[in-house]
């Protein structure tokens, strides 16, 4: 989906959210057990009210998806994501080459990245935490555990150079990007990796494709969720 400005022509000026989505089959390794056969669905769920979640922030003009897997492309391409390929060389590599995308689109535009594990995003929140990006050439916003990193952003005409993976608000802050950490965007923190993530994202309250998937998980612990 392709935002344009009221009465104006051209992309709408605002964010290019890059969202990267691993292959199916290596995700959401740390909820194998809690899952068990929805584990595939839990994520492609999580996935999609995220992006559905960024799409509706009024801060975003459009998010890319990185993936090299079909079934999430499908999915989150029609909630209006663009879908770029993954080069399958790690994280960081993907972001990259979405933020090459994201430039092909809207080359004097803002680029972030933003973590595709983040079911109980609400828009309001990320607006919060794009407009304190704004103010810095390199931004990012720390998990609720300050261990990790759920977005990264950079400003138009600043180099895009993300170190997500493990503890990487250490690196985040090395980087010389600038932490934020305002009041009111505890949604924009609360990435999902484990049981426990769920249940706090649970308690905040998670988007209906999420909601939807963890019901059927309490239903029918052992059968695949339909798809
Ligand atoms: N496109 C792409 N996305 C990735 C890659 N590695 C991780 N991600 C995404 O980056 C975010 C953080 O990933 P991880 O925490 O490493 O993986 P996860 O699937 O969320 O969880 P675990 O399997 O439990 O580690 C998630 O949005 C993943 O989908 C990659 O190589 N390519
Ligand atoms: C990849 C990261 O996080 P996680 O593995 O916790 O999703 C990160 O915080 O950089």
């Amino acid at each position: 989906m392709r935002r344009t400005q009221p009465g104006g022509p051209g992309p709408r000026p605002g964010w290019t959210m890059v969202v990267p989505v691993k292959t199916l089959i290596a995700a959401k390794t740390r909820l194998a057990a809690a899952a068990g056969p929805h584990r595939a669905a839990l994520a492609v769920a999580i996935a999609c009210d995220t992006v559905a979640a960024a799409l509706a922030c009024p801060a975003v003009a459009r998010v890319v998806v990185v993936t090299g897997d079909p079934v999430p492309a499908e999915a989150l391409s029609a909630l209006g994501a663009h879908v770029a390929p993954d080069p399958q060389a790690g994280l960081n590599a993907a972001l990259r080459a979405g933020a090459a995308h994201a430039l092909g689109l809207a080359p004097d535009g803002p680029v972030g990245a933003l973590q595709a594990d983040l079911p109980a995003l609400r828009p309001a929140e990320l607006g919060v935490a794009l407009a304190a990006a704004a103010e810095f050439d390199q931004a990012f916003v720390p998990d609720a555990a300050e261990v990790g990193t759920t977005f990264y952003g950079v400003r138009p005409g600043v180099a895009f150079r993300p170190r997500f993976g493990g503890e990487s608000r250490a690196r985040h802050l090395g980087g010389g990007a600038k932490e934020l950490t305002p009041d009111g965007i505890v949604s924009v923190r609360t990435d999902v990796d484990t049981p426990a993530d769920l249940a706090a994202a649970l308690a905040l309250g998670v988007g209906p494709r999420t909601r939807a998937v963890v019901e059927t998980m309490k239903e029918s612990p052992t059968r695949e969720t339909p798809s």
